[in-house]
């Protein structure tokens, strides 16, 4: 029987407080179990980002209830690793100690960083060797194309083995065929890894390619609107996006989105 590591209970949440306040999340109520894939999708601005916020424990919520592992989060939580659609790589470091970032902020990494360095060093470098980066690892950001920053960002995000690994559009940036050789790489990362994985973007397809549920929100204030499980067979490679189902279950969720044509 599956864990369930987030709880969502009737959240809602703002920016701001007052007349000014930006409603940006409504009543939302999911879980995600431990080791599922989750992805959430709908029209800009619905709260996709916020979700993300919320679950990290970046941004309270206005109301509800939010549990992870069982507890309420009550602020950043230290489990949970992330990348966004910039790479957000530092100039000045090369790819592996990029990667030992956040080992040098998260405890109980923090306080062994100088002892243990070669150890983590050696650590970032399977991570990088894991997703095809082995011959990178001195390398500077600027020496790296952009799908291969966005695999180093992937990697700092579980350099410190998180729970959840959120994914904010990680793909939006580059084209078609680095996203779908990306999208290969996580499913194996997320497959060999076990990790929790919650995924925004606007590419139906890449929710679908890679995720167990898709959620689809609705425009501001977001409110799920539909949970849709994905049940095609796994492992899935990309020749499954080419099928009757795959493309059945991509133009439901377009339906749902809506916008004018
Ligand atoms: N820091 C903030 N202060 C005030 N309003 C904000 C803030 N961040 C987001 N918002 C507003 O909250 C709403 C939800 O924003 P959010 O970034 O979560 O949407 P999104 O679905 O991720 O958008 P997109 O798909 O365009 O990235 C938007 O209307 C946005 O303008």
């Amino acid at each position: 029987m599956a864990e369930t590591l987030v709880e969502l209970d009737n959240i809602s949440m703002a920016y701001g407080d007052g007349e000014t306040a930006v409603r940006a999340i409504e009543d939302v109520t999911l879980s995600i179990q431990k080791g599922e894939f989750i992805a959430v999708v709908g029209p800009s601005g619905c709260g996709k980002s916020s979700l993300m916020k919320l679950i990290s424990g970046l941004h309270p919520p206005l109301s509800g209830r939010l549990a992870v592992e069982g507890k309420p989060v009550n602020g950043p939580l230290k489990s949970v690793g992330m990348a966004f659609q910039a790479s957000n790589l530092l100039p000045w470091r090369n790819c592996v100690d990029n990667i030992l970032l956040p080992l040098e902020i998260v405890q109980p990494y923090r306080k062994n960083i100088s002892s243990q360095r070669a150890k983590y060093k050696e650590k970032a470098v399977k991570l990088l060797d894991s997703v095809g980066l082995a011959g990178f690892t001195e390398k500077f950001p600027w020496e790296l194309s952009g799908g291969m920053q966005q695999r180093a960002s992937i990697c700092r995000a579980l350099i410190h083995e998180p729970e959840i690994l959120m994914l904010d559009e990680p793909f939006g940036a580059l084209d078609a065929f680095t996203r779908e050789e990306l999208w290969c790489a996580l499913r194996d990362i997320q497959q060999e890894r076990q990790v929790t994985v919650m995924l925004v973007t606007h590419d139906l397809r890449e929710a679908v390619f890679l995720a167990d549920t898709v959620y689809v929100m609705s425009n501001r204030p977001g409110r799920v609107v539909k949970k849709c499980p994905v049940n095609l067979p796994r492992p899935r490679d990309l020749e499954i996006t080419y099928g009757k189902e795959f493309q059945e279950i991509v133009y439901e969720l377009r339906s749902m989105i809506g916008g004018k044509h």
